[in-house]
Parts: structure tokens; sequence; C-alpha cells
């Protein structure tokens, strides 16, 4: 198989996935920060009742025309009633009730009075000033009216939606499910962080940076580990996850070497798009499919699956979730530092970007990741670059 260009490996990627559409159903809590996946309109008024904004007494505001501090008019309090409680009686004219901030607005009553601005003893309530029809008074709907559009579908949750949600009686909402993710690593050299170190073997770093990367963007991955470097035994692994996911992502095992076992899985399970992509580091990747899911093989050094999942798994993860602005940007900057080596094919090296200047660190082999630590960006050198002198003028892509 011939290597074809990053764009065209993209272009590959991109023809077998859709934006995720299905909708599941998720207890409103944990709606936050999902997309809905239809319009929420409100079904009925929201307060559904009009209600009281202070602690005090309700009546008809007709019984105060014409009184003032000298001459307070007289109400009978007839009752009381709290918030959530509902007084069902009409209220007629010269009587009140007491009432407490929520508390719904009897039948005969139109306006509140302050507690602290009238005078009760008894049964008999003292009104000092005038009051207006609706003065202190909350109509039903005016925080939510019927019918009016709460969130498109598509919108994405938040906090305030919630609550807006929340006092529409909603336990639960229609949500776009996730984008699904799997992440595994292969390698017999590998052990787990925790694991006592033994020779000939490293720490399975990718695992870590992939799934860091990934919650970084925003997606959960399901983490499964390290797939022994068998074809049979890591075949049947990755088969589980058929169709169970969009994407599923292993780095290692995709050049040419005796425990290069992701030619066999991909043979045994599924159905190869392309081999080797034209490109430094990680040019080995894999591309698959099996069922529905798509299966993109990474190359196991940490730099080259730190960038490939850049370059070639991300376009996938926006296109899936729709998240536009999850792509990467494109720039250009002029170097601060020199790039010693000629490239003869392209190459994508580690970089921080900052107002227009983009810095080098030291290390730039593709089995070292820690002078990623800090990076925000990758230089692109173009195939046939000579080295490259400090303030040159290159292009870069923002992560
Ligand atoms: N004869 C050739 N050898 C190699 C070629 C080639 O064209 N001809 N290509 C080289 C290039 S370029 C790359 S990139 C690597 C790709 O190798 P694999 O993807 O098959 O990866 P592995 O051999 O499994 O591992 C490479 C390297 O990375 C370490 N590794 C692997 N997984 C992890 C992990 N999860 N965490 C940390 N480190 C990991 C592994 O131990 C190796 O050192 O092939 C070149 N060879
Ligand atoms: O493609 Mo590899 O990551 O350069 O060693």
């Amino acid at each position: 198989m011939q290597d074809i260009s990053l764009e065209k490996a993209v272009a590959m990627l991109l023809a077998q996935v859709s934006r995720v559409r299905e909708a599941e159903e998720v207890p409103l809590m944990a709606a936050l920060g999902r997309r809905l996946a239809e319009d929420y309109s409100a079904p009925f008024d929201n307060p559904p009742f009009d209600r009281s904004p202070l602690d005090g007494y309700t009546f008809a505001s007709e019984a105060t025309a014409g009184v003032d501090k000298e001459h307070p008019v007289k109400l009978t309090i007839i009752g009381e009633e709290c918030a959530g409680q509902y007084f069902d009686q009409p209220v007629p004219l010269g009587a009140a009730v007491r009432i407490m901030t929520g508390g719904a607005i009897p039948a005969g009553c139109d306006c509140v009075v302050r507690q602290e601005d009238v005078t009760a003893a008894g049964d008999t309530l003292y009104v000092p000033q005038e009051l207006q029809p609706h003065e202190n008074y909350c109509f039903a709907g005016e925080d939510i009216r019927k019918g009016t559009l709460l969130a498109k579908a598509g919108t994405r949750l938040t906090a305030a939606h919630l609550g807006a949600l929340a006092s529409m009686g909603l336990a639960t909402v229609k949500v776009i499910r996730k984008v699904r993710i799997a992440i595994a690593s292969t390698g017999d050299e590998l052990l787990q962080p925790g694991q006592p170190l033994a020779p000939g073997k490293i720490y399975n770093s990718n695992l870590y940076s992939l799934g860091g990367r990934l919650r970084e963007l925003g997606f959960e991955p399901e983490v499964i580990g390290i797939l022994p470097d068998d074809v049979t035994a890591a075949a049947a692994e990755i088969a589980k996850w058929q169709d169970k996911v969009d994407l599923f992502l292993t780095t290692g095992g995709v050049s040419v070497g005796k425990k290069d076992i992701m030619h066999g899985v991909v043979a045994e399970i599924g159905k190869r798009l392309f081999w080797r992509v034209c490109m430094k580091p990680g040019g080995p990747a894999i591309a698959y499919t099996f069922g529905k899911t798509l299966g993109i093989a990474l190359s196991g050094n940490p730099f080259a699956a730190y960038a490939t999942f850049e370059l070639l798994a991300r376009p996938v993860l926006v296109e899936l979730s729709g998240e536009e602005k999850l792509a990467v940007r494109q720039a250009q900057a002029v170097l601060t530092d020199a790039f010693p080596k000629a490239s003869k094919g392209r190459r994508f090296i580690r970089a921080y970007y900052e107002n227009g200047k983009v810095r080098l660190p030291q290390q730039h082999a593709s089995g070292s990741l820690f002078s990623v630590v800090g990076c925000n960006a990758f230089v692109s050198i173009p195939a046939g670059t000579d080295p490259l002198p400090p303030g040159t003028k290159v292009d870069i892509i923002l992560l």
C-alpha cells in the first residue's frame, strides 16, 4: 500500500463517520453541558399562580382608597397562607389574609402590603397607606410564559437551563448521546503505573496522554488498558467494542516489527482503510473499520501517538461531535529558535506559540514526550525543507 498524504488520510477517516445525532434520555442533573436533542417549550406558566413577593398581608386594594397615616383602614384578618399552602376561599372586600413570600394570592385580593408597614392586633389589621391594584404582586408566568421556547435542539445546557427546565417539572431531558471512544495501548513491554518496574519494561504513558487529551477536549473515553502483543487475544478484545464505540484508538504495533500486531488484528476483525501517512512522526498509523466502528491504530512512540491523535483522530472527533470549535486552528508565526534537521518528508514538531512567535524545546525525538509539556502548537514543516534558522516564518497548528 502506498503512503498517502495527511489530507487524504483525514478525508478517508471523515468519510467513515457522521455527526452523532441519536438521543438518549438522562436525568436533568446529568444533563449539564449536554446538547438537547429536541426543542423544549414551557408546558405551563411559571410561576403557575399569581403570588406574593413579600411577607405581609393581601387584600383588595380598593379597601385602601383615600387611606393615610392619620386615617388607617381597618381590615379583618380571616386567615393565613404560607408558601406551599393554598387559601381556597374568596376574600371579601374589607378582609385580609396574612401571606408569606411565595404564597398564592387568594381570589378577591390584588395587592400585598409589607408586614413592617402595617399594625396587626388580634384579627384586626390597620393599613396606613393606599395600595394600588397589583402593588407588590407577582403575576403567573412572570418568569416563563406557557409556550416560551426554553431551549432549541442542539443547545448545550448550562446551569441556568437546568434551573429553567426544572421549574417546568422535567425530571429527565432528551440529549444527544455522547461520542463513544475507547482507548487501549498495545505492547508486552508496557507496565501500568503502580506496577514495579522490571528489566526491559517501560510504563504505559500513551494511555495517559491520550486519555488526558481526550478529557481536555471534553470527551470521556473508555480506558481499556494494555492489550497483549498477541493478534488473536488483542483482536478478541478489540472486537468486543465493535458498534459499541464510534472510535477505537490504540497505540503501538503498527510498524514492521515482529510484534507489530495491529496489521493482523485489522485483518482478523475489520477492513483496512490505509496504512502509512506521509509524515513524521507517526507515519505508520493504520486506519480501519470494524462494523460501524472506526479504528485508528496510532504508532506507539509517545510523541508520534500524541501528534497523530491531533492530526488524525481530532478531526474525526470534531465530525462526530459537531463541535467545530474543537478543530485545531492554523496560523503563521516566526521561529525564535533554530530547528537543525533537514526535513525530507513532511514533519510536525512540538512548539510553544505566543504573540506571533514560536519557541522550540530542545528534544524532538518521536520517543520523547516530556518536552511536550508546556507546548501548545505544532510547527508544520513541508517535505524537502532545509534546517530552519531562527526568524523563519512557519505554518503552525494551534492545539
Ligand atoms: N524497520 C523499521 N522500523 C521502524 C519503522 C520503519 O519504517 N521501519 N518505523 C519507525 C517509526 S517511524 C515508528 S513511529 C515506529 C512505530 O512503531 P509502532 O507503532 O509499531 O510502535 P511500537 O513498536 O509498539 O512502539 C514504538 C516505541 O514506542 C514505545 N511505546 C509503545 N507504546 C507505548 C506506550 N503506551 N507508552 C510508552 N511508550 C510506548 C515502545 O516501547 C517503542 O519504544 O516504528 C519505527 N520502527
Ligand atoms: O513516525 Mo516515527 O514517530 O517518526 O518514529
